[in-house]
C-alpha cells in the first residue's frame, strides 16, 4: 500500500466519529456494505474491465469499440450474479449508475437502455403473453434493446411525435414510416451500431384515425449479421459535450412491417384497439428513470466532493498569515464554502431519492391493481426532483471542479467526465424548465382545490403554509417553516397572475406562459422543501446511532438548511416576516456550521467509502499522493511516447526556418 499523505493522516485523526457507522448507515446495514464491497471486487478487481489506454487519448471509433467490450463483460458478469441469486435492483443500480457503471465506462455505456429503459417498458406496458414472448430474450440477454422515443423535431412535446405505425388489417401488420427528415429517431443510447432491437413510440392510426403516441416493439438489425433490417435506416448521431461512447443513434423506417402483436398492448386488452384508462400509462417508463436518475444525483455529488475534498486538504496554497507555513486550502473559509454544501447535499439527495424510490414502488403497485389516484402525486414529485436534483448536481460537481483549480480541470481529476454525465441528465429523460412546469401544473391544480390534499403526503402542507409567519429562530424547523411559506406564496402568487391575464382577457395558455418564470420558481421552491423536510425527518427517525455520529448529521442537516435559506434571502425578505438581522444571523450561523464540520470533513467523505477505481481521480485517491498520480498520469499522454514529435520536422521546422 501507497504511503499516506501526512496531511491526510492529520486530517483522519481529527475525525470525531466512526466512519464506518457512516457507511454501514449510508448503505443500508453492514451486511449491504459488505454485499457493495463484493460487489465492487467482483467487478473492479477483473482485469478484462480495466483499459490499457486511457480513453482520452482513443479515437471516436476505438472509444465506442472498447465501450462495448466492456459492456459486454459487465453485462455477463451482471446475468452471473443473476444466476447466482444475486441480482437485486441494487446491482443494476451501481453498475448503470453513478458509482461502478462510470467507474468501468467513464463515459457511458452504449448498452444501458437496455436494462434501463428497454426491459421496464416491455414490464409496464407489455401484457402477459408479451412478457411471456419477450423477457425471456431480453432477460438472458439473446436480444439487446433501445428506448426510441425522441425524434430530430420533438423531444419535449411527445404528442407531436412524426413516426406512424399504420395497421394493415390484411396482413394483420403495422407498417412505420417516417414520413419526414424530423420524424427521425434521434438520440435513443445505444441505437447507432450495438442494439438490434427497440421499443419505438409512433403514432398509431387504424381505420384512418389517429390514436396518439403508443410502444411498439421493433427489431432493427438481423439477429445473426447485425445487418439493419430492410426499410431500416440507422447510424450514429455523432459527437458530443460528453458520453461519447454511449452510442446515440438515428433511425428512420420504410414503410418497415411489424407483426401486430409488436403493439404493446398491457393497456389495450383485446386485439382491437381499445383506449387504456388513462394515456400517461404509457409514459410509465419515464418515471422510473425519472426516479432512478435522483439516486445517480448523489452518487455524482459524493464521487465530486470526495475528490474536491481530499484535494483541498493535500494542496497547499499562499499565505494566510505573514510567514507561516501555507495553509491547507481547506482552512480558506471559501473553500469550505465551495465544499461542505455539496457534502450534505449528498445526504439530502441519497434521502429524497429513497423516499422517491418508496412512492414510486406504492403507485406502481396501486397501478397494477387499476388505481390511479396517486399517479399525479408521483408524477409532479419525479418531476421536479430530477430537475432540481440534476441542475444541482451538475452545478455541483462545476463548483467542485473549480475548487480544484488548474488541476480540476485535467481530466485525470475525473471532475470534467463527471460533469459531462451530470449535465446530460438535466436534459434527458425530460427537459428540465420542462418537467418544473409539470410539477407546477400540479401545484396550481391543488391550489385551486385543496379539498383533498390532507392525504397527500407532499403537498399537503401548502394547507396553511401561506399564514407560517414565524418569527426568527436558529432551528432547522424555522428554516423549513419559511420555506414552505416561500412555495406557498410563490404558488398563490403564479395562481393569481394567471388569473389577472384571464381575466384581461387572455387565453389560458397564454397567461400560463406569460406566467413561467414564476411557475418554475414555485415548482423549484415546492420541492426544495421536500428535500429538506426528508432530511429533517430522516435524522430525526435515527434511533440507534451513537451520539457522535448524530451530532454530525445534524450538522450537515443544519448546514444543507441554511445554504439553501441563503441561497434563497431574496424569497424569505420578500415573503416570510424575515428580517435584515436574521439573515445576518443565518450568515454566522453558517460560518459557525462550516468551522464545526471542518475537522470531520475528510471522515465524512471518507465514510463515502468510495474505491479509488470508482473515484478515478488523481486528486482524490485515498493516498492523496496527487502529485504522483498526476505526473504519473501525464506519461501516458502518447505525445510523451516520444522525444520528438513528427510535426516538428513537418511544420514547426521550416517554419522556424522561414522566420529567420
Ligand atoms: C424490471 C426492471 C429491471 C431492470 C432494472 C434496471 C434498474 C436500473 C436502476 C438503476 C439504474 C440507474 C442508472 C441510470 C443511468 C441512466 C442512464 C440513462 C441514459 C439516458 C436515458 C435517457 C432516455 C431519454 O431521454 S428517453 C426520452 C425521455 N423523454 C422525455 O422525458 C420527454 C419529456 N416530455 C414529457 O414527458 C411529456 O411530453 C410532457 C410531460 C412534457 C408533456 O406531455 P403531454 O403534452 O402529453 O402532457 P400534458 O402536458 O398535456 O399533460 C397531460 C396530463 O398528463 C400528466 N402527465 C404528463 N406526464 C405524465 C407522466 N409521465 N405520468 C403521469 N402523468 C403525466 C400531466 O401532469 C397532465 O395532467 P393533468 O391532470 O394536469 O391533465
Ligand atoms: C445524452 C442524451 C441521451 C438521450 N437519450 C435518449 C434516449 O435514449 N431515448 C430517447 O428517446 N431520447 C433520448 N434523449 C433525448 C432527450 O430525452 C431530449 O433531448 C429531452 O427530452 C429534451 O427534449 P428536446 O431535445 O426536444 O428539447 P426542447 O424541448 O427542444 O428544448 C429546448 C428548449 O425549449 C424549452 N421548451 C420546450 N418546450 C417547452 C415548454 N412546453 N415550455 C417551456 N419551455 C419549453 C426547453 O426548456 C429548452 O430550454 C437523450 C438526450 C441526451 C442529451
Amino acid at each position: 500500500m501507497a504511503k499516506i499523505n501526512e496531511d491526510l493522516l492529520k486530517e483522519r485523526k481529527k475525525c470525531s466519529f466512526n466512519t464506518a457507522e457512516l457507511t454501514h448507515l449510508l448503505d443500508g446495514g453492514k451486511d449491504k456494505t459488505l454485499e457493495r464491497h463484493s460487489r465492487e471486487h467482483f467487478f473492479l478487481d477483473d482485469p478484462e474491465l480495466r483499459s490499457k489506454i486511457p480513453l482520452e487519448y482513443l479515437s471516436h471509433k476505438e472509444k465506442y469499440e472498447e465501450a462495448v467490450r466492456k459492456s459486454c463483460i459487465l453485462f455477463r458478469k451482471v446475468q452471473e450474479l443473476q444466476e447466482a441469486g444475486k441480482g437485486g435492483i441494487e446491482n443494476f443500480r451501481e453498475i448503470l449508475g453513478g458509482q461502478l457503471g462510470s467507474a468501468i465506462l467513464k463515459d457511458g455505456n452504449p448498452l444501458t437502455l437496455h436494462y434501463v429503459m428497454f426491459i421496464p417498458t416491455i414490464t409496464g406496458q407489455g401484457d402477459f403473453e408479451q412478457q411471456a414472448e419477450w423477457m425471456h430474450k431480453a432477460w438472458t440477454c439473446s436480444i439487446i434493446g433501445t428506448y426510441a422515443q425522441t425524434e430530430l423535431g420533438h423531444g419535449t412535446f411527445i404528442r407531436g411525435l412524426e413516426t406512424t405505425a399504420t395497421y394493415d388489417p390484411k396482413t394483420e401488420e403495422f407498417v412505420l414510416n417516417s414520413p419526414t427528415l424530423t420524424s427521425y429517431k434521434w438520440w435513443p443510447g445505444g441505437l447507432g451500431h450495438s442494439a438490434n432491437f427497440a421499443i419505438v413510440v409512433a403514432q398509431l392510426y387504424t381505420q384512418g384515425k389517429c390514436h396518439g403516441i403508443h410502444p411498439f416493439i421493433v427489431q432493427l438489425r438481423d439477429e445473426e449479421t447485425h445487418m439493419p433490417m430492410k426499410g431500416i435506416k440507422i447510424g450514429e448521431i455523432g459527437c458530443k459535450l460528453g458520453m461519447n461512447s454511449t452510442n446515440n443513434g438515428y433511425l428512420g423506417f420504410e414503410n418497415y412491417r411489424i407483426p401486430r402483436t409488436n403493439l404493446l398492448m398491457k393497456n389495450n386488452k383485446d386485439g382491437t384497439y381499445v383506449k387504456s384508462p388513462s394515456s400517461k400509462l404509457t409514459y410509465g417508463t419515464m418515471i422510473f428513470v425519472r426516479v432512478v436518475l435522483v439516486q445517480d444525483c448523489a452518487s455524482y455529488m459524493k464521487k465530486a466532493v470526495t475528490i474536491a475534498t481530499r484535494y483541498s486538504a493535500v494542496r497547499h496554497q499562499s499565505e494566510m498569515k505573514p510567514n507561516c507555513p501555507e495553509p491547507q486550502i481547506i482552512d480558506y473559509v471559501t473553500q469550505q464554502y465551495k465544499l461542505f454544501p455539496y457534502i450534505a447535499m449528498s445526504f439530502a439527495f441519497q434521502y429524497s431519492a429513497s423516499w422517491l424510490w418508496d412512492i414510486y414502488n406504492n403507485v406502481t403497485g396501486e397501478l397494477e391493481s387499476g388505481q390511479l389516484e396517486n399517479l399525479p402525486e408521483l408524477h409532479a414529485l419525479a418531476c421536479c426532483l430530477k430537475a432540481v436534483g440534476t441542475a444541482d448536481c451538475a452545478a455541483g460537481v462545476e463548483t467542485l471542479r473549480l475548487a480544484c483549480g488548474g488541476h480540476g480541470y485535467m481530466t485525470a481529476s475525473n471532475l470534467p467526465s463527471t460533469y459531462g454525465l451530470a449535465t446530460a441528465m438535466c436534459t434527458y429523460e425530460g427537459e428540465n424548465t420542462v418537467l418544473l412546469l409539470q410539477t407546477a401544473r400540479y401545484l396550481i391544480k391543488i391550489w385551486q382545490n385543496k379539498k383533498n390534499i390532507q392525504n397527500l403526503p407532499t403537498v399537503r402542507y401548502l394547507d396553511n403554509a401561506l399564514f407560517n409567519n414565524r418569527s426568527y429562530e436558529k432551528s432547522v424547523s424555522w428554516i423549513l417553516s419559511a420555506l414552505q411559506q416561500v412555495a406557498a406564496a410563490k404558488i398563490d402568487l403564479a395562481n393569481k397572475h394567471i388569473n389577472d391575464r384571464v381575466r384581461q382577457g387572455k387565453a389560458y395558455e397564454d397567461a400560463w406562459n406569460e406566467t413561467s418564470i414564476e411557475l418554475v420558481a414555485a415548482a423549484d421552491a415546492h420541492c426544495r422543501t421536500f428535500l429538506l423536510d426528508i432530511f429533517n425527518l430522516t435524522v430525526n427517525n435515527f434511533q440507534s446511532i451513537s451520539p457522535e455520529l448524530k451530532a454530525v448529521l445534524t450538522d450537515l442537516l443544519e448546514l444543507y438548511a441554511v445554504h439553501t435559506a441563503i441561497r434563497m434571502t431574496g424569497d424569505l425578505l420578500r415573503f416570510t416576516n424575515t428580517i435584515g438581522k436574521d439573515v445576518e444571523a443565518l450568515q454566522l450561523w453558517l460560518e459557525e456550521l462550516l468551522a464545526k464540520i471542518r475537522p470531520n470533513a475528510i471522515g465524512i467523505v471518507d465514510s463515502f467509502d468510495i474505491r479509488d477505481e470508482v473515484l478515478g481521480s488523481a486528486l482524490g485517491a485515498y493516498d492523496g499522493n496527487v502529485y504522483e498520480r498526476l505526473f504519473a498520469e501525464a506519461q501516458k499522454s502518447p505525445l510523451n511516447h516520444e522525444p520528438v514529435n513528427k510535426s516538428f520536422g513537418l511544420y514547426l521546422k521550416p517554419f522556424l526556418k522561414n522566420n529567420l
